[in-house]
């Protein structure tokens, strides 16, 4: 072999002896190891232990107040203890998680929180939390922690970002405007009349009692099944168990992952943990069920005449207003899991809720039946149009998503340095913004603020609250919840079939204990006595 500089000869020497070496000194394989095992050490205790540190000195300087900085842990041990003695306790849903009154009271409406390892800058002022989700959206994204809770969803709506989000959201927002709702106002209502059967049968004329968070997650899977994907099948039957529970068991187990902390730690989900692999395992499931919903509606598009109304159909015609083309089958795949998963379970809980506040104040299940048979007179169902007449229900809603929000929590984290309320925020600080002591704030809505009154919103959100901006259950700014007049149209659906077929009893049973899994939702399901109506 010819060399033609010394280089050559030392690059050559190097490239093709230097592995034979390792493989032949087992000393230089273990230093290789050493040296990868120190690396990461150093850039796990640079994640979990300095960065965070950094970031709370950095805050504290700053005169933001806080628990005391505590390696790892932060206050999960105090959650973990504070969940489990809070089980008996009624009031649960007022001292929420981490931002409990106490830590507001003892440290303000911004202050600094830690979980594991994470630093949180948590925000329960409106005029803070507009700078985040309005005025200065761009400088934050959504934090990583959050998206490998969800993994399911992948780069779809939720969690797409930049360039992918703005394109995604304009290709999708013509399927939520009016007309399109209207459209699908039909299907919820055949979907709601078709399981008041199914409960009327359960019932035969007596009474019996039925899980309602279950009943009202698979009808509203069953709606979004059919009014986002033209699918009939999503929620029939053994396939909506298995969708269901799936979705359920993942979500669980991926928060028990939180409160043991250490799913908290960077990378952690990439570990061959029976967990993850569990988790793995599960999604794949779910994804593999998605996938079907695809090709199903791909085959029916073949056949259909005019345009797709259904969002499912829209996307796989694939251009957006501009023009632009195709989405790839992974970023339509994640869009279908975002969709079933955010179109379904955020509006069973709302209707949880407000069956749980309409049992224990029966006097307002009086006076929205007394208001729908006003609006309906003697029709058996109701259309679109009558919706902006129910106000009481509204205000019924309304009430409902200010005392118990589906969504209480957003996390944010900072990508660009910004200032949020005079406090100056490196890239990398973790936000949360949490709207559930807004929503209880004396000073905000009055002195009856804990009580369950819907005619406070008899003039609407401005004529409830003094800031507007304090009422956060959809969000605010370009992020906000892109399906709420779906979910609102949908959740007076099924109330005024509900509230016009049966009475309705709390269970004996029934233990109040909301927990948080993503979102707030009674731990133990609501058990609902029904009675049919018409004997
Ligand atoms: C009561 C029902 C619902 C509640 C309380 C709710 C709440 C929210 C909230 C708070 C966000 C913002 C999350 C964040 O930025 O971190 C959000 C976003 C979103 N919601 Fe909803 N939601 C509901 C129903 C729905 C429905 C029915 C759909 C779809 C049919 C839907 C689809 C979405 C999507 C795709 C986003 C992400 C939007 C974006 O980032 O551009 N939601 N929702």
């Amino acid at each position: 072999m010819m060399f033609h500089s010394s280089e050559d000869y030392a690059e050559t020497m190097w490239a093709g002896h230097s592995f034979q070496l390792f493989a032949h000194h087992p000393f230089s394989a273990r230093l290789i190891l050493a040296i990868l095992s120190v690396a990461l050490i150093i850039w796990c205790l640079n994640k979990t232990l300095l960065q965070p540190y950094l970031i709370y000195l950095n805050l504290k300087r700053q005169g933001v107040k806080g628990a005391p900085f505590r390696p790892f842990i932060g206050q999960l041990p105090e959650i973990r203890e504070h969940m489990r003695r809070k089980e008996s306790d009624p009031q649960y849903a007022a001292v929420l998680f981490v931002q409990s009154r106490e830590q507001i009271k003892q440290y303000g409406d911004i202050h600094i929180s830690q979980m594991g390892p994470n630093i949180d800058l948590v925000l329960t002022s409106p005029d803070a939390i507009k700078e985040v989700l309005v005025t200065k959206a761009g400088c934050f994204e959504k934090p990583a922690y959050v998206k490998n809770l969800l993994s399911l969803m992948g780069n779809g709506l939720v969690f797409a970002e930049g360039p992918l989000w703005e394109r995604q959201r304009r290709m999708i927002n013509p399927a939520f405007n009016h007309k399109e709702i209207k459209a699908m106002s039909e299907i919820m209502i055949k979907c709601t009349n078709e399981a008041a059967d199914r409960w009327c049968q359960t019932i035969q004329g007596g009474t019996q009692e039925l899980e309602m968070l279950l009943e009202f997650s698979k009808l509203t899977l069953d709606v979004i099944g059919r009014a986002a994907f033209g699918s009939e099948d999503v929620a029939s039957g053994k396939a909506a168990d298995e969708l269901y529970g799936g979705l359920s068991k993942l979500i669980e187990d991926k928060v028990a992952g939180i409160m043991e902390g250490w799913s908290l730690i960077p990378g952690y989900e990439l570990l061959p943990t029976s967990e993850n692999r569990k988790a793995k395992r599960r999604e794949k499931e779910l994804r593999a069920l998605g996938m079907r919903l695809i090709k199903s509606r791909r085959e029916t598009r073949g056949r259909a005449a005019e345009k797709p109304r259904d969002l499912l159909g829209m996307m796989l015609v694939g251009q957006d207003e501009q023009g632009e083309s195709v989405m790839s089958d992974e970023q339509l795949l994640d869009e279908c899991m975002t969709f079933l998963l955010a179109g379904h379970e955020t509006t069973a809980v709302l209707l949880t809720w407000t069956v749980y506040l309409l049992t224990s104040h029966p006097e307002y299940v009086e006076k929205a039946r007394a208001e729908i048979n006003d609006v309906l007179g003697g029709r058996a169902d109701i259309s679109f149009e009558d919706l902006p007449r129910l106000k009481l229900l509204q205000g019924i809603l309304y009430e409902s998503l200010r005392l118990y929000p589906p969504v209480p929590m957003m996390g944010r984290t900072v990508v660009r340095d910004t200032e949020i309320a005079g406090i100056r925020l490196q890239k990398g600080t973790e936000v949360t913004i949490v709207s559930y002591p807004m929503h209880v704030r004396e000073a905000l809505w009055g002195n009856d603020v804990m009580e369950f009154r819907p005619e406070r919103f008899a003039n609407g959100i401005s004529g409830a609250v003094k800031q507007p901006g304090a009422f956060l259950p959809f969000s605010a700014g370009p992020r906000t919840c892109i399906g709420q007049n779906f979910a609102m149209t949908e959740a007076k659906i099924v109330l005024v079939k509900l509230l016009r077929t049966f009475s309705l009893k709390l269970a004996p049973g029934y233990r109040h204990f909301p927990v948080m899994y993503i979102t707030m939702k009674p731990k133990h399901g609501l058990p609902v006595v029904l009675e049919s109506l018409f004997k």
